[in-house]
């Protein structure tokens, strides 16, 4: 048994859309620096789950932990803060096409409290080099491949240093190329020490990139090997 505090905690939990019940009795933890797949079929409650973790769906029922923030209790003034410490990655990149890349992350820091320009330009710096975009923070979103855009969106997420990543099939839209190379950067994002739970559908990075995978089915949420 670890004696580490898991960044995610989920004991007995269930899932709902409206009165639906999507997912029963889950236990779930991940630890520092786990990654985890989650997979299942279309419709199987992926998504349902990873909105439950970053504050978009709430949880009614059971225990749930998330970076010190109890799922249960949570109130709606306390989500945007919640958000600040998890990095949310999305299969749609959810870039704003009105303003070029640096200043999508920069809108990102103002929003969060950073005040000082040189910091913020030093923090875009880094996490732009981290995702390989170092040399494109003055391209607009629609001027971006997809997997740059994905990048960009990785390097949005890793602004505010967050204990967990969640990311939602984030090579959904991308060919098989792209979405290794996009894979890529999350493994050496992990390495680094990040937190992971990537929901996928894509069995080909699982087998490239091995990693401890639960699966939703039928209403459950179990490890599979
Ligand atoms: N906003 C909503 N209101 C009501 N039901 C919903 C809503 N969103 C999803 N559902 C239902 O919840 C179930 C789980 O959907 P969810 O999107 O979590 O699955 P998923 O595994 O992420 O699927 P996919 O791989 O297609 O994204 C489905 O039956 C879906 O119809």
């Amino acid at each position: 048994m670890s004696e580490q505090k898991p960044v995610l905690h989920l004991k007995n939990a269930f899932i709902f859309q409206q009165e639906n019940l999507i997912l029963s009795d889950i236990s779930l933890d991940i630890y520092r620096g786990d990654f985890m797949y989650l997979i299942g079929k279309t419709g199987s409650g992926k998504s349902s789950l990873m909105k439950t973790l970053y504050g978009d769906l709430p949880l009614t029922q059971g225990e749930g932990d998330i970076v010190d923030f109890d799922l249960i209790k949570l109130k709606e003034k306390e989500i945007p803060f919640l958000r600040r410490k998890l990095g949310v990655v999305f299969q749609d990149f959810r870039l704003l096409n009105d303003r070029n890349v640096h200043d999508n992350l920069l809108f990102v820091l103002k929003a969060t409290g950073w005040k000082d320009s040189s910091k913020c330009n030093s923090k875009i710096d880094e996490v732009l080099e981290k995702v390989g975009m170092k040399t494109k923070g003055f391209k607009m979103p629609f001027q971006l491949s997809g997997g740059e855009q994905q990048r960009v969106a990785i390097a949005r997420a890793l602004l505010n240093d967050p204990e967990l990543i969640l990311a939602d099939e984030p090579t959904g839209n991308l060919d098989p190329k792209t979405s290794l190379e996009v894979m890529s950067v999350l493994e050496e994002i992990n390495k680094e020490g990040k937190t992971i739970l990537m929901a996928t559908h894509d069995y080909a990075l699982i087998l490239k990139y091995p990693h401890k995978t639960i699966k939703c089915d039928g209403e459950k949420v179990f490890e599979v090997v």
